[in-house]
């Protein structure tokens, strides 16, 4: 029996599907059910579809609609390409250009996932950013399946990942954080050591399909996780960004401690409705512990403190991780390990990074030649996007998906140990 559960504000009822109903006569009868009851929102509709269940928060447009994509998107598919294609998008380098080919688009563009999203959903960031490196998000799980075709290509394109390979087990590095002593003892080059993961919560959609409740509820439920955590070093406080001090808010992300606000590749991704409501940050006392709620993922979970001790950095993620893991059930597909909303964070969804400076290395010509062919990525200090600060630069791992979370920590760990070297040896 598969069964389709709805729940409403104020009132709840239930509805029974039989076996023989598709998906799609689901999202159907939910949607009659929800005229008949005349009610604004539906808070929940739990289909225990196939294989998996999941409990989406739709709005009625969303249930009302039909499996077709209305004339509007479909035209609005058409002229992105058009754009993407056209003397416009001439000097655009996107790996959404690259791959969002005529075939994909004829084969997309009258898909829509159960709760409601269309490729232009998935592509809308990049056809306004013509500068982006990459130029699609997900906007809920089902999309990076469903519209396949597209993200596969880039996906593979990105990580190197082809649609056979497999994201390895979990393996945080428990057990073996002693092999990350600190990278630079003296002090001489690196200022501050930073590990991040990101997680989704299991039922909901990302971004461009939340509903405000949606978010509140979440906020909710992640504010009561965080204050089951007894570690004393992991114990701290969560602070809503509804009704921040602008300087305060002003002052963590000069810190480095909290996310920025009004990036444009997330606000054309539709990342950002409702801000700021749903949105926070937690923090152990040291700020060496935090967790961001609902910007670019649900969650992004970090350790960070200065000096180089990647080992202790390390540790304090995992008991962090394994304490939230205990109260929230996040998404992890079996392909492609924990899902985000963009798709280069997928599978291990771990960066770490250094803030170092390299003063003979970075003069060269070829520093960034010889940090990507060591798998590091290179940003400025205050983030993507971001320009170096007095020759300081933020140096991570490269690769996401297709190495565990303690191999992620590796190629950073091996590759900043290189680059140390090849300085101490730079005349
Ligand atoms: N090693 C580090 N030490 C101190 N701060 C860091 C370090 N690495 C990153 N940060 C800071 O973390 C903040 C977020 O950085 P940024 O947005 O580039 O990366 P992210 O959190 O990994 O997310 P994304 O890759 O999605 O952008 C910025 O303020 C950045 O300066």
């Amino acid at each position: 029996m598969k069964k389709a559960q709805i729940g409403y504000y104020r009132r709840s009822s239930r509805l029974k599907f039989d076996s023989s109903h598709s998906t799609l006569r689901l999202v159907e009868m939910a949607s009659q059910f929800l005229r008949s009851t005349n009610s604004r929102y539906v808070a929940g509709v739990l289909a225990a579809l196939g294989a998996g269940s999941a409990v989406y928060t739709l709005t009625p447009q969303q249930l009302q609609a039909k499996s077709e994509v209305d004339a509007a998107t479909i035209k609005k598919i058409e002229e992105a390409y058009a754009k993407l294609n056209g003397p416009e998008g001439a000097k655009c380098k996107s790996l959404l250009k690259k791959h969002l080919t005529k075939e994909v688009v004829e084969k997309l563009k009258t898909k829509r996932t159960k709760v409601g999203a269309t490729l232009y959903d998935c592509i809308r960031s990049g056809v306004y950013n013509l500068d982006a490196g990459v130029g699609v998000y997900a906007p809920d799980a089902e999309a990076y399946t469903l519209f396949a075709p597209l993200f596969d290509k880039i996906i593979e394109d990105y990580h190197g990942f082809s649609p056979k390979q497999k994201q390895p087990p979990v393996d945080l590095g428990e057990g073996k954080t002693k092999e990350f002593p600190p990278l630079d003892p003296k002090g001489k080059y690196i200022k501050s050591t930073r590990i991040r993961c990101g997680r989704s919560l299991k039922g909901y959609p990302f971004n461009p399909c939340l509903t405000q409740d949606n978010y509140l509820e979440m906020e909710g439920k992640v504010k009561k996780a965080f204050s089951e955590y007894s570690d004393k070093e992991l114990k701290g406080k969560y602070y809503p960004l509804d009704g921040m001090g602008k300087d305060t808010q002003k002052q963590l992300i000069a810190d480095h401690f909290l996310f920025k606000e009004g990036d444009r590749h997330l606000q054309y991704a539709n990342a950002c409705n409702f801000w700021p409501k749903g949105r926070g940050i937690f923090h152990n006392n040291d700020k060496t512990f935090l967790i961001w709620v609902n910007e670019e993922d649900h969650m992004r979970i970090i350790s960070m403190q200065e000096g180089s001790d990647v080992g202790a950095v390390l540790d304090r993620l995992i008991k962090g991780v394994r304490g939230i893991e205990k109260q929230v059930p996040f998404s992890r597909d079996d392909r492609l390990g924990w899902l985000t909303f963009c798709p280069t964070n997928l599978g291990s969804t771990v960066r770490a990074s250094v803030h170092i400076a390299l003063p003979k290395l970075a003069a060269r010509k070829d520093f960034i030649e010889i940090c990507e062919k060591l798998n590091l990525q290179v940003r400025g200090i205050h983030g993507e996007h971001s320009d170096s600060v007095g020759g300081v630069y933020d140096i991570s791992n490269k690769a996401r998906l297709g190495l565990s979370e303690y191999q992620a920590v590796k190629q950073m760990y091996d590759g900043v140990k290189k680059l140390i070297e090849m300085e101490e040896k730079q005349k």
